[in-house]
């Protein structure tokens, strides 16, 4: 299982956050989010690759904090073409392709972006292109056509667990490879609480999941 903690703002907590091991750690670069990263990221271990997530932001300013920050991949949330994702991967950087849902999904859609993306990451759809805090219904991934491994995303807090453990037993689930965990960690936008990370952790520890 792959870890993201998305979303990160504050240098002393990055670091904090750091020290969990987590896969990848997320940078906002969409200046209407409360969680607009705008510092610098400090030295991470190898292990935890740094994500880049944009919305609907042209290629040369997502190039620009690629290079600046050193990002290993990007998230991107918006109406992103194909085209770009490619343009994008051909700078040898993961692309993840988001898609929100809500209670219905047309994975028709997936389609054009198989072959130029790495993996998808299933979101909410609400007011804000990302970050809304709620979860959408999981039984729409049912219908799951593609072979990409996908992050769940969405809402997801210590309360959703229980949720979890029965998802990932169910048919449908062998293909989510990670957890994206942003609202429901924080004690403030962007701040994210280390104690509530680490218990969602040894929480699928605990069911055998490995990090
Ligand atoms: O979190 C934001 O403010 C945000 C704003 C615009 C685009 C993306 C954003 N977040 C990206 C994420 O990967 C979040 O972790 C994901 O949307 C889930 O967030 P949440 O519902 O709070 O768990």
């Amino acid at each position: 299982m792959k870890l993201k903690v998305c979303g990160m703002k504050n240098e002393n907590n990055i670091l904090d956050v750091a020290d969990l091991n987590p896969n990848y750690m997320g940078f906002i670069f969409y200046e209407k989010s409360s969680r607009y990263f705008n510092g610098v990221i400090p030295e991470l271990p190898e292990s935890i690759k740094k994500i880049g997530v944009f919305v609907n932001a042209t290629f040369e300013y997502i190039k620009g904090k690629v290079d600046k920050h050193d990002l290993q991949g990007v998230q991107l949330h918006g109406q992103e073409t194909p085209e770009l994702c490619q343009r994008l991967k051909d700078l040898d950087i993961a692309v993840i392709k988001v898609f929100s849902i809500k209670n219905q999904f047309d994975f028709s859609v997936l389609e054009p972006y198989e072959d130029v993306c790495d993996n998808y990451l299933f979101d909410t759809k609400g007011k804000e292109p990302g970050g809304n805090g709620y979860t959408f219904n999981w039984n729409v991934l049912k219908s799951y056509p593609s072979s990409k491994p996908y992050f769940l995303s969405g809402g997801i807090g210590l309360n959703e667990v229980d949720a979890i453990l029965l998802f990932l037993k169910r048919p449908e689930s062998y293909l989510c490879f990670g957890f994206d965990l942003n609202s429901k960690f924080e004690t403030a936008a962007g701040l994210k609480d280390t104690t509530k990370l680490n218990d969602f952790k040894q929480k699928l520890i605990a069911h055998n999941y490995e990090f």
